[in-house]
This record gives C-alpha cells, structure tokens and sequence, in this order.
C-alpha cells in the first residue's frame, strides 16, 4: 500500500460554525485504491470533514488536495469530475425519476450523454439493481435505497467514494451486502472512506482507520491496534 500515489490530502483543515469550532488541524493523507474507516463518537465531526472535502461545506482553514489538484473552491459537480464521489447519511435521489434516470442524471452533466443509459445500467448491475430500474425510488426496499445511492455515486467511476453510514438501518445480512459491494467496489480500483458507528462492517472493510474526538483527529493506523488505544476507548465510554 505504502507504494501507491497519495490520492487525497488534507492538511489542516478546520471549520467553524459561527463560535463552534467543529473541526480543528486536520491532516490525512490517503493513497489510491485505499480502504480507509473514519469512526468518531456522534458529534466529533466525522460529515464535517466529508463536508468540507466534498464541497458541501467551504472550510474555513486549511487545505484539500485530490491528484495534487487544489478543491477549494470547486463546486460539488466540479469535484465528482475530478473522480471524487460522495453518499449522504440519508439517501437523495430525485424522487420523480426512475431508478434508471437517478443514476443517469450525473453522466447527462459529465459529457457522456451518449452513453449514459448503458453507463447507468451497467453501475445498476453493480449495486444488483438492475432488475428495478424502472421503479420509482419510493418502491425500493431501504437497502436498495442505499444501493441506488451508491449507484449514482459510482456513475462516474470515482477514484475516491466516500460512504457516510450506508448502512445505518441495516439488518445484520444487509450491512454485509453493502460490505460485498464496497469491497467489490475497492477491488476495481476505487479507494473508499467509510464513515460508520457499525464497527463490525469497519473492522471488516478497513485497512486503516483515523478516529475523530471533538473535531479533532486522535488515532491513526491499522484497526487493531487503534482499537486498542487507551483514549479510543475511552472517547467511546464518553471520557473525552
Ligand atoms: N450546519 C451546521 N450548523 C451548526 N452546527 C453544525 C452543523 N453541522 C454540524 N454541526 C455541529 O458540528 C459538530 C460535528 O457534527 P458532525 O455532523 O460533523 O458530527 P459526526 O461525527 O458526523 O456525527 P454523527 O456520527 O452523529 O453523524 C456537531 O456538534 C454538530 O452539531
């Protein structure tokens, strides 16, 4: 892993919301093809940061590259052509179009129009969506739901996914489908952060993990030994 090019980083990064300081000093440096787990206790800043990185958010300090290319400043639509994708902790799509036309929409604002029906078809496939493509949103089951948010996630083949808690919700067999598709995902090249209070599906999914108290980044390396930190427990216990 150590060999692969540094795909993201982050140094600094802070943000504020009028007096509150959400985020403060963050620094990650994340390589290609990398599977990352980001875990923090409710409030410690874990979508902030996502925020700041998609572009959901402007940070208030610090920087963010993708590829050496600065995002600051960068709309949403701008990054996603960069290769950045993002889900949302509850899933958006448009509730009107098709399951199809969901995922399509990001390719029609790409330049692959030509190709987007086969584009979104083939990422349906991916997410085993396929057979419901002609279904409204609505009629999906929750875990489709998921799974057609990781489908309009992955259209425009992302070197970088982040899954803010896809699987919040989930029963015990469904967490390890999404597990699956992440890890299928991954495999083909794509390097995933994912944000999740379900630990088992971190602990399986992650070859790193960073941990956030209170805005601020405590731990950082491979899962076991995180886990087994003194002030990760205790964050968790609540004595942070
Ligand atoms: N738009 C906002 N305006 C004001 N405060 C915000 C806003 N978004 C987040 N915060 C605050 O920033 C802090 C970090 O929130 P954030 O949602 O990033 O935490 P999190 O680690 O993702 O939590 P969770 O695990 O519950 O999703 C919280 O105290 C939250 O209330």
């Amino acid at each position: 892993m150590s060999g692969r090019e540094i795909l993201l980083r982050a140094e600094a990064v802070g943000k504020r919301f009028g007096g509150f300081t959400a985020l403060q000093g963050i620094d990650l440096e994340l390589r290609a093809g990398e599977r990352l787990g980001l875990i923090g206790p409710n409030g410690s800043g874990k979508s902030t940061f996502v925020n700041c990185i998609s572009g959901d958010f402007a940070a208030h300090d610090g920087q963010v590259t993708l590829a050496g290319k600065p995002l600051a400043g960068l709309k949403p639509h701008r990054r996603a052509r960069l290769g950045l994708a993002r889900t949302f902790q509850l899933p958006q799509p448009f509730t009107s179009l098709s399951v199809l036309e969901n995922v399509r929409v990001p390719l029609l604002f790409s330049g692959e129009a030509a190709e987007a029906s086969r584009r979104a078809l083939d990422c349906l496939e991916q997410v085993e969506l396929a057979g419901k493509a002609d279904k409204l949103p609505k009629e999906l089951t929750q875990v489709e739901q998921r799974r057609l948010e990781l489908a309009r996630a992955i259209a425009l083949r992302p070197q970088l996914l982040i899954a803010d808690e896809a699987m919040a919700g989930l029963s015990h067999a469904e967490v390890d489908q999404i597990i699956a598709l992440l890890l299928r995902l991954n495999a083909a090249g794509t390097a995933v952060i994912m944000i999740e209070h379900i630990m088992r599906a971190v602990t399986a999914f992650a070859e790193r993990l960073i941990v956030f108290v209170a805005g601020r980044k405590i731990a950082d390396g491979p899962p076991q030994a995180v886990l087994a930190l003194r002030e990760v427990e205790d964050a968790y216990l609540g004595k942070q």
